[in-house]
């Protein structure tokens, strides 16, 4: 379990501290499916941050399987957390294999090259979301949603326990939106603990995920369905909307 206990983090300023996340408390279990809403700015990506060992809590603790994620190496933490960004523009054009292949890098020593079980499991992870046939291509060539697709494939190569996805489908068309967050889901039931941040509450609704809504200054955690409304919405985003339909199971089962 990935608890988050009492957390604050924030950044350093020349004098003073900003505080963004303020004294957060929530889990993740392997086997759930936790989805992450909250208006631009309010702290999805700081907290990621927090919990990948980037920033450091100013108060409160974030503990990985019973371990204090700060007493973490980044290694023994790249073999329980994968980590999908937003945003990956690599300095140079590697095929698009080798970029999924990196992900072997926290299972594999530092003088040894990937073996035939790390180039196999590569493949399937391509295999798994469609796009073996970019394998060969070069990472800089393909577009920004292949891009996207190549990262979780890379995530899924990394065979960790637990997966933090960064908006895994702002570039992504409307099937792929599905398919992904489906996908996500089926991993979850497969025993992992998936965490995906989104601007999109439907996602939420749909699979009735986990979810965690980050306001200004408080939080709410709970199962979609029973938090999320059209008041909830209406302040988080500062619309007027109406929650009419949540849930729409024999639609998703269609999803190829
Ligand atoms: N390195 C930094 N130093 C100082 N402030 C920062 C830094 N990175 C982010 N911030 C501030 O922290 C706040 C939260 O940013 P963050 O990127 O976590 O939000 P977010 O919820 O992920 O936003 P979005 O939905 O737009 O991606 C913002 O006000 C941002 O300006």
């Amino acid at each position: 379990m990935i608890k988050i206990d009492n957390l604050t983090l924030g950044y350093k300023k020349k004098d003073h501290v900003k505080e963004i996340i303020k004294e957060l408390s929530f889990s993740l279990n392997k086997g759930e499916l936790l989805c992450i809403l909250g208006e631009n700015g309010v702290g999805k990506t700081t907290l990621y941050k927090g919990i990948l060992g980037l920033i450091k809590p100013l108060k409160g603790q974030i503990l990985i399987d019973d371990v204090d994620n700060e007493s973490l190496s980044s290694n023994k933490r790249g073999k329980l957390i994968s980590y999908v960004p937003q945003y990956h523009v690599p300095p140079f054009p590697y095929k698009v294999l080798d970029v999924v292949l990196m992900a072997r890098g926290a299972h594999i020593s530092k003088i040894s090259s990937p073996k035939k079980k790390d180039i196999e499991i590569a493949v399937n992870a391509l295999e798994t979301l469609n796009i073996k046939s970019l394998m060969n291509e070069d990472y800089t060539r393909i577009s920004g949603g292949e891009r996207q697709l190549v990262l979780i494939a890379r995530a899924l190569a990394q065979d960790t326990d637990y997966i933090f996805l960064d908006e895994p489908t702002s570039n992504l068309d409307f099937g792929n939106q599905l398919r992904v967050i489906k996908w996500l889901d089926s991993l979850s039931k497969k025993g992992k603990g998936v965490c995906f941040t989104s601007h999109n509450p439907r996602q939420a609704l749909m699979f009735n995920t986990k979810v965690l809504i980050l306001l200004k200054d408080h939080f709410i955690w709970g199962n979609a369905n029973n938090i999320i409304d059209s008041k909830l919405i209406s302040d988080m985003y500062g619309i007027d909307v109406r929650v009419r339909e949540r849930n729409i199971e024999t639609f998703l089962e269609g999803i190829r």
